[in-house]
């Protein structure tokens, strides 16, 4: 692979998709890449391929998955059509769950972990807000809030509490400190 795999990690409502299209929208050598999910396809926010169980279960038995855990009720895979014959030099930005980066370290080279942070009344704000979820749901992915977050050289720890364009800032000097006004 060619691309450089970034992930985009942290706890529901802290702003990762948010993140991911202001930085693609930033920097023309990122783009994003599309998950398959066993939602709903007209469930709204990022754009995603829509499968049922069954269909989810046939394209792992495929081989078709490069990544694919379970989370929330749901089932997301990471096609490897969606990794392969991207451009050297360029980046791959990737929504991926914080229970798979050890398996995603050990499958792509130069992988890098944007972890995002924001205080838990941010996070539930900013949930009921999106309105994807219902109560329910939204008080369930709260709980899962505290998950470990992730450690390693490879980690770029971000709070996105503020302003997003603070947060792409942010990212960008840590990614590519050579960019960094002097
Ligand atoms: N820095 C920010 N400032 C204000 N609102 C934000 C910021 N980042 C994300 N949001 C909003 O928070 C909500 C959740 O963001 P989203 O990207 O869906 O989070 P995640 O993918 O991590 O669950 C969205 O309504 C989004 O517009
Ligand atoms: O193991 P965790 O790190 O807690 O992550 C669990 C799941 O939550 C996110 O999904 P999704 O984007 O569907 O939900 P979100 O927008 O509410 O974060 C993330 O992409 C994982 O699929």
């Amino acid at each position: 692979m060619a691309a450089r795999l970034i992930a985009v990690v942290g706890p529901s409502g802290v702003g990762k998709d948010t993140v991911m299209h202001a930085l693609a929208a930033s920097d023309p050598s990122m783009s994003l890449v599309r998950r398959v999910i066993t939602r709903p396809s007209d469930a709204g926010g990022e754009d995603f391929d829509g499968v049922t169980c069954d269909e989810f279960d046939l394209r792992v038995a495929r081989g078709d998955f490069c990544l694919w855990w379970d989370a929330h009720g749901l089932s997301y895979g990471i096609p490897k059509s969606q990794i392969e014959h991207r451009p050297e030099g360029t980046v791959a930005l990737v929504n991926l769950s914080r229970s798979i980066l050890d398996e995603a370290r050990a499958s792509f080279d130069g992988f890098r972990v944007i972890s995002l942070t924001a205080n838990p009344e941010t996070l539930a704000r900013r949930l009921g807000g999106r309105g994807r979820e219902t109560q329910d749901e939204i008080l369930r992915r709260l709980a899962r809030a505290g998950h470990a977050r992730p450690q390693g050289e490879d980690v770029i720890e971000i709070c996105n509490d503020g302003a997003l364009d603070e947060t792409i800032q942010a990212i960008t000097v840590a990614l590519y400190p050579e960019r960094a006004v002097r």
